[in-house]
């Protein structure tokens, strides 16, 4: 299904896909929202994972945690319609361009994972960095949403 990588012209400048899998078998992926271009998420896609993703249009991630392919939405319905699939130079990263309609993607409640941003600029000793929430509110309840489901960040 994918290419060998055998060589570094080919991989770089070939037209044939080889994913480089990290030693878990993964392959870290970026999602952008197609009308906002915000970042959505960051995951990982195993061959499973990238190739029901190709083949279905719709985002499957691997989780880390559960061990398992992850068809993102099969819960909480904010499915990911997949518009355009990308991969970087040396094969090794995915940004992947969805659409979420009126959706969202963070398990916390906002449209995206990236709701905070931290502030540029000199940080005094021994302060703590205050962040700045890009969104104002969230988009969903996920105690609804998500009910019974174990909140899948930890300490
Ligand atoms: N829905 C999400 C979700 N959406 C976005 N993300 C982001 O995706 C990343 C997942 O990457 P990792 O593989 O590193 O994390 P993980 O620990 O394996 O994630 P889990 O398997 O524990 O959910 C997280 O760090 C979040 O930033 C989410 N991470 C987890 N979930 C959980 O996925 C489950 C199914 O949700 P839906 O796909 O929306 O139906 C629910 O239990 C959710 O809590």
């Amino acid at each position: 299904m994918f290419k060998k990588r055998e060589n570094i012209l080919e991989i770089e400048e070939g037209n044939l896909l080889s994913p480089r899998f990290d030693n878990d078998g993964l392959i870290p992926v970026i999602t952008m929202c197609s009308k906002t271009k915000d970042v959505l998420m960051h995951g990982y896609m195993n061959v499973e994972a990238l190739k029901k993703t190709i083949e279905t249009k719709e985002a499957h991630y691997f989780s880390r945690s559960r061990q398992q392919i992850w068809h993102k939405g099969k819960t909480s319905g904010f499915t990911q319609k997949v518009r355009e699939i990308r991969i970087d130079d040396d094969q090794d990263s995915v940004w992947l361009t969805v659409d979420i309609g009126d959706g969202s993607s963070c398990h916390v409640g906002y449209r995206s994972c990236f709701y905070r941003s931290i502030p540029l600029g000199p940080i005094e000793n021994g302060r703590e960095v205050e962040m700045k929430f890009e969104e104002k509110e969230k988009s969903f309840d996920p105690e609804i949403i998500y009910k019974g489901q174990p909140n899948p960040t930890k300490i």
